[in-house]
């Protein structure tokens, strides 16, 4: 039997991001090859997006995707968000000339409080949120704030570009495919302050830290990689990451959505307390997921190391909790 179409609203949606996105949705790579989509675009009132966002949607109808069963352009989230079952927030004001850190995140706190009250508002009680738009984990937090009659635990926040970027790195360095490595996780803020982690990680049952036996390079080679990628994207190809993004945002949903038949991966979730991390911070941990939710790996030793890593990026998220006390209360 057909199955009934799931609403997927992607905001950004005429962005880079999108332009590799919504294709990849449209085709069934997110919530899988039997399930309809029916796609609601939300980019900023402006002449020159809403144009944008037509020509993407001129191109998505060209493909004829079998599983697209509607598609809408809006300006506002509340037509945007209504009877969601996924919310994908791409769309974020990037830093501009002069604008210091603050800014940006004053800025983005604004469209992510009216974003989270438009969620609360129209969306389906079920909603998953993934928040991808920078700074990804406080607008999480911050749409999350602001939808007081959704669950918590709706809201995500992206960190599987980070996990991705570890385990490419890691299976390079023991000369393995990537299918090949398990148990991989990354902690904290997607920002370079992450604690990319490869301690608990195994390929054909053996330890990679053992096999990789490097302190040095972990510290001085492979964080510093990780954690300045997005950066040294941006110097390369004078862009910032797009379909790699893109890419991991798609991951990041279908597993949630399809679970991970017991693998770990790792997302930014509002923390339980689990591991010292107070409650509510938007964090990434390992997680498992099944029938639609997630459960964070209990249990794992953290050394001194992996502590001070985690204190770190703590900090920077509890700093940037703080820049935006006043628009949440
Ligand atoms: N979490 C991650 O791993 C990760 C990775 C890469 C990029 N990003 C972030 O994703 C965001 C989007 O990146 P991009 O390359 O697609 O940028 P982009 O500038 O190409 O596109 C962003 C789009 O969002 C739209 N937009 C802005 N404010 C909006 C709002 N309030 N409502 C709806 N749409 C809005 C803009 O009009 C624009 O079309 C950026 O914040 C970027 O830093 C995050
Ligand atoms: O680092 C950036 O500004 C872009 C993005 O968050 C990335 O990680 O590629």
């Amino acid at each position: 039997m057909t199955k009934s179409p799931m609403r997927v609203s992607v905001s950004g949606a005429a962005g880079q991001i999108g332009y590799a996105l919504l294709f990849r949705i449209a085709n069934g790579d997110m919530l899988g090859k039997d399930q309809p989509v029916i796609l609601q675009l939300l980019e900023i009132a402006d002449e020159k997006a809403q144009k944008a966002l037509q020509g993407v949607m001129m191109e998505i109808n060209d493909c004829a995707f079998p599983l697209l069963a509607g598609m809408t352009a809006h300006s506002d989230p509340m037509t945007a968000f209504k009877d969601i079952d996924f919310a994908l927030l791409v769309g974020a004001r990037p830093r501009g000339p002069g604008m210091e850190r603050k800014d940006l995140l004053e800025a983005n706190a604004q469209i992510f409080t009216v974003q989270g009250k438009a969620l609360d508002a129209v969306a389906k009680r079920t909603v998953k949120v993934l928040v991808v738009g920078n700074p990804a984990n406080t607008n999480a937090y911050i749409a999350m704030k602001s939808a007081p009659g959704l669950p918590s635990k709706n809201f995500t926040a992206m960190l599987r570009l980070d996990h991705n970027r570890a385990l490419s790195q890691v299976a390079a360095k023991v000369n393995k495919s990537v299918t090949e490595i398990e148990k991989m996780c990354v902690w904290g803020n997607h920002s370079p302050t992450m604690y990319a982690d490869y301690r608990f990680a195994t390929t054909d049952g053996k330890s990679v830290k053992e096999m990789i036996n490097d302190d040095v390079w972990n510290k001085d080679v492979f964080l510093p990689t990780v954690g300045k990628r997005g950066a040294a994207i941006i110097e390369a190809r004078g862009l910032s990451s797009a379909a790699s993004a893109a890419n991991a945002a798609i991951d990041h949903v279908r597993d949630w959505a399809l679970g991970t038949n017991g693998k770990w991966t790792t997302m930014g979730i509002p923390s339980d307390g689990s591991y010292g991390i107070p409650e509510g911070t938007m964090f990434g941990f390992p997680v498992t997921t099944a029938n639609g939710e997630y459960q964070i790996v209990q249990g794992l030793a953290i050394d001194a190391f992996s502590q001070e890593r985690i204190n770190l990026t703590l900090k920077e998220l509890s700093e940037e909790r703080e820049g935006v006390k006043h628009l949440v209360g």
